[in-house]
């Protein structure tokens, strides 16, 4: 039988009405003594990182969960993180750049309702998460929700009370998760995940690696170390001379915030937290436009030629952001300091900025540009 950690962190799922509104209150013991079936399938621990509503949940406990898998990673099977809805995608997308390419599954879940509560989907979550952490085709950080498997950097919470809470952005669900166990969707081994400072692995390479399998275009062979490499993985920059291990990162720089531009706003807000972010990212108006009134754009290109960060992306949740289209976004094309976010979700830049950012610092305090730019375009 595999053994799985679960990492309680709190939630809607631990939490119970004690008179000033739902908080967390169940550990993650009582949560797995909730779902008998678990220990049918598996062999499970538990470990309480913490107890917060999810909306108190920071770059520091994505370090603190990351941790605990680190320390347990080779004595589990795999990893179920218990968690609140509400940040759950950005925890998600931290861990996926905070433990890479790992062979073993990190399965997020959570529930709208609580463990207690007689409709809960909080049961169906957990089982589910339990086996997809028990799949031998699992791997890499991804969510299980509402029936549902995600990539750990495409999942958003789209709906407040709805079971089916998560969408996958621009990139298909990894598969179904239901009574008759996971079923994997065509795509998901080439399912984008971030890569590392030396490359880019996806989940479904990690999991090649794994299982020595064969992957198409490419087979197991000295040239590769004898380790089966799937097709574009070169191409990609992953190290090619396995075995594949997951690498783990305990930097974040967490002075990053997200700015969405609004009809009427002004540049001096811009100005204004200067002082306090090292990166914005910056959701434009649709394909990618910027105001050019009140200072907006300028105090924006201030930002960078100042040595900030800024990545651009757009408020639109589908088919990502080109700023190179129109006028008003033209000027943050091909300038220093401004990195393009792609169809990335705004979760996962957020994530995928502070892990870089970490990753570049020089030890004097500044950022190594090429580094950083470089690390961007690697996942
Ligand atoms: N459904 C939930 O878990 C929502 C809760 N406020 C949380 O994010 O912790």
């Amino acid at each position: 039988m595999k053994k799985i950690l679960v990492i309680a962190t709190g939630g809607t799922i631990a939490s119970a009405e004690e008179g000033s509104g739902l908080a967390p209150a169940l550990t993650g013991e009582q949560l797995v003594a909730f779902v008998p079936e678990v220990a049918q399938v598996c062999h499970v621990e538990v470990s309480q990182v913490m107890n917060v509503d999810s909306t108190n949940m920071r770059p520091e406990g994505w370090l603190a969960i990351a941790d605990e898998v680190r320390r347990r990673y080779d004595d589990c099977d795999g990893f179920v993180v218990l968690h609140g809805t509400d940040t759950l995608a950005y925890t998600a997308a931290g861990l996926s750049y905070l433990v890479q390419a790992s062979p073993k599954p990190v399965v997020l879940t959570g529930s709208q309702l609580p463990m207690g509560d007689p409709g809960t989907d909080g049961k169906r979550n957990l089982f589910d998460a339990v086996r997809v952490a028990c799949d031998d085709a699992a791997a890499g950080v991804m969510v299980v929700f509402g029936g549902k498997a995600i990539s750990g950097t495409a999942a958003r919470k789209v709906r407040t009370r709805d079971f089916e809470a998560f969408d996958s952005l621009n990139v298909p669900d990894l598969g179904a998760a239901g009574e008759n166990g996971v079923q994997w969707a065509a795509a998901a081994r080439e399912l984008m995940a971030p890569g590392a400072a030396d490359g880019c692995a996806t989940a479904g390479e990690a999991r090649a690696g794994r299982e020595g399998f064969s992957a198409d275009g490419c087979s197991a062979c000295e040239e590769h170390g004898g380790v089966s490499v799937p097709s574009g993985a070169a191409e990609r920059g992953f190290a090619v001379a396995g075995p594949f291990a997951p690498r783990f990162f305990d930097t974040l720089n967490p002075r990053v915030m997200v700015l969405k531009v609004t009809p009427g706003m002004d540049g001096r807000v811009v100005d204004a937290l200067r002082p306090l972010c090292d990166a914005l990212v910056v959701e434009a108006f649709g394909l990618g436009g910027i105001p050019e009134y009140a200072g907006v754009t300028d105090a924006l290109l201030n930002w960078a030629d100042a040595g900030k960060t800024l990545v651009m992306t757009t408020q639109c949740p589908f088919e990502g952001a080109d700023l190179s289209v129109y006028e008003v976004g033209r000027a943050f094309c091909n300038r220093p300091g401004v990195l393009m976010g792609g169809a990335a979700t705004t979760e996962a830049l957020l994530a995928k900025t502070m892990w870089a950012l970490a990753q570049a610092e020089r030890p004097d305090g500044t950022i190594d540009r090429e580094k950083l730019t470089a690390l961007f375009a690697s996942c």
